[in-house]
This record gives structure tokens, sequence and C-alpha cells, in this order.
């Protein structure tokens, strides 16, 4: 199986001098194509900074980072930039989006930039996901009329605008009701389904038993591995039970 990003070895330290500590200390992951992950672990025990180190959003320490069979921690800023615009898709817990835009807007400004010549082919790519997530009434609200859950949706549009060969979810239900968070969680799966790698930072359980891998982080280190079979719709509590229980293993 082909990896889409390999970590080997990493380290970020934050601080200096006494005070210097590495949050992720010698990580070494692999990512397939076409995965569907989560990252957990308490809180502060590295779980985001692995994600930005992995996505090139933040520089490391040491060790390397492959991504697509490019050195990402080797390439210049704009080759890195170019990468994570044309390759990675971003969704947070509160998607960034700008109060002056409505909904569509606000899902085709980042393709837009320096394509306007493709402005009709970006407005039909973005109504389609808009379609598929179940928001395409909505192109006209500006951001402040629509819910959490719908909100989120929108960041998912954004973020799978280019195709990207991975989408990184960084709590993208953190802030949503259950019910939501399981509607945004379908959206993922079927992003997964298409062929798209998802990795997700989480503290729900309900959430990872959605994926195939749980890496469970602690003080900088991945301390633990859960492998789950694809999701088929079926045997969600068992697969809740099982993440609970390493969860509560490791102490989470
Ligand atoms: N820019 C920074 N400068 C200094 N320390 C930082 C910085 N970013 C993160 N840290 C520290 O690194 C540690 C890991 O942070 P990180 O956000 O990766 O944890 P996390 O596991 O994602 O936590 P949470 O679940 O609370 O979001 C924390 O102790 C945090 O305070």
């Amino acid at each position: 199986m082909k990896k889409i990003i390999i970590g080997d070895h990493i380290v970020k330290s934050f601080g200096e001098g006494d005070e210097k500590r590495n949050v992720l200390d010698e990580v070494s992951v692999e990512i397939n194509e076409g995965e569907f992950v989560a990252v957990m672990g308490p809180s502060g025990s590295g779980k985001s900074t692995l994600m930005f180190a992995l996505s090139g959003t933040d520089d490391v320490n040491s060790g390397k980072v492959v991504f697509d069979s490019r050195e990402i921690s080797a390439v210049g800023e704009n080759e890195l930039a170019d990468i994570r615009r044309t390759k990675m898709g971003f969704v947070f817990q509160q998607p960034t989006m700008l109060k002056n835009l409505n909904i569509l807007d606000n899902i085709i400004l980042p393709s837009m930039r320096g394509n306007r010549k493709n402005a009709v082919k970006i407005t039909e790519k973005a109504r389609a996901l808009m379609k598929r997530t179940g928001i395409a009434e909505l192109e006209k609200r500006n951001i402040t009329q629509v819910s959490g859950g719908q909100l989120q949706r929108a960041g998912i549009c954004r973020a799978l605008m280019n195709s990207p060969q991975i989408i990184f979810g960084d709590e993208p239900t953190g802030a949503l009701n259950s019910k939501s968070a399981q509607e945004i969680m379908d959206i993922f799966f079927e992003i997964n389904a298409d062929g798209t790698a998802v990795m997700l930072v989480t503290h729900d359980a309900k959430v990872a038993a959605r994926t195939e891998r749980i890496m469970f982080m602690r003080d900088g280190k991945i301390v633990s591995e859960l492998k789950l079979p694809k999701f088929d719709g079926t045997d969600m509590d068992g697969r809740v039970e099982k993440v609970t229980v390493k969860m509560w293993e490791i102490g989470i």
C-alpha cells in the first residue's frame, strides 16, 4: 500500500534553554493512501502539533516528513505552499470565514485566487459539493445565518475544492451537538469512500470509532494504536466500546 505521509522520528520542541520541551518526541507515523485515521490523546499530548507537522503547516526541529514521495520538511516555502494548496485540505473546529461574503463566495474564494478565468468551473464545483453536503440552498446566506453544522459543511466543501489527496481535520466536530457531529462524520466517511485519505484529531470516541485506525498519543509520543475494520454502517456500539476501553486502558 502506498504511503501518502511518512513521519520519521519527528521532533518538535517549543521554548528555549531550561524551558525547552519536546512536544513531539521522535514520533514516527505512516498514513496510507485513502486511509481513514484518528489521533486521540489527553489535552496537550501533541495531537494538533503532530497534524501541523505532517501537513507542513509547522516545520519540525528534526526528523523527516514525506508527503506523496516528496520530503516536505526539505522543500522551499513556495513549493510547500503549493503542495498544501493543491493536495491537502484542512477542516478546523470553527471554520474561519469572511463575514461580508455569502457561503458560496467563502467556499470559492481560496480557489479563485490567481484563477479567475476558471470562475465558472470553480463555481460549478462548489455548487456540486454544496449539494452533496446538503447545503445547496444556503449559498446566498451570510455565515451568521446558518447553524454550526451547516457552517462546518461549508468548511468541508472549501477543503474539498481542490480534490485533495488528504483531508486533515482538527476537532472538526468539537463545536457540534452529537447529531450534527454524526452527520459531519457521514460526510467524512463518504469523502474517504471516494479515495481521499482523512486524518482527524478528536476527543470523541464516537468520531474515532468511524475510522479504521486510531493512534493514541501521550506526552509527545504515539503510545498505542487500535485498528478497526472499515466501517460498513454496522456495529457502531461495538466499535465505540473498543475505542472507549482503549482510552480507559491508556488513561485518557
Ligand atoms: N506555539 C507554541 N508555543 C509553545 N507551546 C506550544 C505551542 N503550540 C503548542 N504548544 C504546547 O505543546 C503541547 C501540545 O499542544 P497540542 O496543541 O499539540 O496538544 P493537543 O494534544 O492537540 O491538545 P488539545 O487536545 O488540548 O487540543 C501543549 O503543551 C501546548 O501548550
